[in-house]
């Protein structure tokens, strides 16, 4: 296990991450690929996508880590709200995971809804599985409601965070708050918190500014997706997202990735 934590977290022990494991959310036109092999290029540690992309795309994933999205959540044709109206399944062994290369297996802790037990039954039984073979079992945990969609207060965000580190989740992927909220949260949360990225903004300095606060606060790490495969120098955004994971760069020195 210990080696497959360094194929995803550097031997600062953070990470990059490029997530692509949006179930069709605007993604769908975007050569997989090129995407990959282009945030590889740029420095990115590990790559979060789903089963089928791995396997076809494992010669561009290359030395990376390899992190497997477990669920499938549908497509973005679905009837009903996909996080409110079912609850997550994870068709996928560990077993499954470690056959395609992966270092890690990626749950979705789904909270506030009345899944909430279920979704965190999945990330338990993929974390006990995952130790058996090794690899590491991330838990990204989410609070939704039929009125909250994504708003997070200290409170809710340690609950959840802490809940998944006690159930056997390896590390926990979450949504920054306000600094003192966050510092707060991770410093109780006794596995590493890496930081989800965020809706597509136009603005370099802002991604690279809420990645340098998040770090700042303690997070291990980020998992960017629309921000980093959205974007036109998809290896020059990996590059500058890089120099602030690994290497504590201000946002003004990271900024020069992007010329
Ligand atoms: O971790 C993520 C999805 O799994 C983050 O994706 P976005 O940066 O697009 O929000």
């Amino acid at each position: 296990m210990k080696s497959r934590y360094y194929k995803v977290f550097g031997s600062d022990d953070r990470t990059l991450i490029l997530a692509l494991d949006h179930g069709g959310a605007g993604k769908i036109w975007l050569d997989p690929g090129y995407a990959i092999a282009a945030s590889v290029e740029g420095g990115v540690d590990a790559v979060l996508t789903n089963y089928g992309v791995i396997k076809k795309f494992r010669r561009e994933i290359g030395r990376a880590g390899t992190i497997l999205r477990g669920e499938v959540f549908g497509t973005a044709k679905s009837e009903g709200n996909l996080f409110l109206d079912y609850g997550c399944e994870i068709p996928y062994t560990v077993e499954d995971a470690v056959r395609v290369g992966a270092d890690a297996v990626m749950t979705m802790g789904l909270t506030g809804t009345r899944f909430d037990a279920h979704n965190m039954q999945n990330i338990a039984r993929v974390s006990a599985q995952c130790d058996r073979y090794g690899l590491l079992c991330g838990a990204e945990m989410l609070y939704k409601t039929a009125k909250s969609a994504s708003e997070y207060d200290a409170e809710t965000l340690n609950t959840i965070c802490r809940a998944a580190a006690e159930i056997g989740a390896d590390f926990v992927k979450g949504t920054f708050i306000d600094p003192d909220g966050f510092r707060k949260v991770v410093s109780n949360c006794y596995v590493p918190m890496v930081v989800l990225g965020g809706s597509k903004v136009d603005n370099d300095r802002q991604v690279l500014e809420q990645a340098a606060a998040a770090l700042d606060c303690g997070a291990k790490g980020i998992a960017i997706g629309r921000n980093l495969w959205g974007h036109k120098n998809i290896a020059g955004m990996a590059a500058a997202l890089r120099r602030i994971v690994h290497e504590n760069a201000t946002v003004d020195e990271a900024l020069r990735e992007l010329g």
